[in-house]
């Protein structure tokens, strides 16, 4: 998990003209496990409520045939993803590469249902950059080209200082430092 993270991640910041910045090379990584029994009444329980992803990108294994995960699609409403072969990846961006990529990269408003007969489990590895790091949007040559000049759409902050903001205002985060 750790090696395609990273080399996805090189290739992120090659898309947004940032190659060698050091600040984000130094990825921290964590694997979690999520396990969702099943629930007898299904409609009156969430395996995990919506939220969006805090750091740079989740890289998502559903461990077993059973849906439940999904994403919220502007016009469409709750949008499964389910399991398409034992060898898929889900790859969810996370607010603070939202952040760095300066909106260009949505990220995702996501929530699992619970199943009324199977157990579900998947393997989720979030990475993001250390702690200290300061996230300074990134404006891409891409982006001034087409003839007008593109402001940071939020200000910059430190990772330590967006992850205070996230627990105490939830999706409300993005609106506090928004410019
Ligand atoms: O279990 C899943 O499919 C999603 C898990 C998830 O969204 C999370 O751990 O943040
Ligand atoms: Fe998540």
């Amino acid at each position: 998990m750790k090696a395609l993270a990273c080399q996805l991640w090189l290739d992120i910041l090659k898309y947004l003209e940032a190659p060698h910045h050091h600040e984000y090379l130094a990825l921290i990584g964590a694997l979690q496990l999520n396990s969702y029994p099943c629930c007898p009444n299904p409609n009156h329980a969430i395996g995990l409520a919506p939220h969006t992803d805090s750091l740079f990108l989740t890289i998502l294994h559903q461990t077993s045939n059973t849906k439940g995960l999904q994403f919220l699609k502007k016009g469409h409403g709750w949008t499964s993803i389910s399991p398409i072969s034992e060898n898929a990846l889900v790859v969810n961006v996370g607010d603070l590469l939202h952040i760095l990529s300066n909106g260009e990269f949505p990220t995702v408003y996501h929530r699992v249902l619970v199943d009324q007969t199977k157990h579900r489990v998947s393997l989720a590895y979030f990475f993001g950059p250390q702690v200290d790091s300061l996230i300074v949007p990134l404006i891409s040559s891409k982006d001034n080209n087409i003839g007008h000049v593109v402001a940071p759409r939020y200000r910059s902050l430190t990772v330590k200082e967006y992850i205070k903001l996230k627990a105490k205002h939830l999706e409300k985060a993005f609106s506090f430092i928004r410019i």
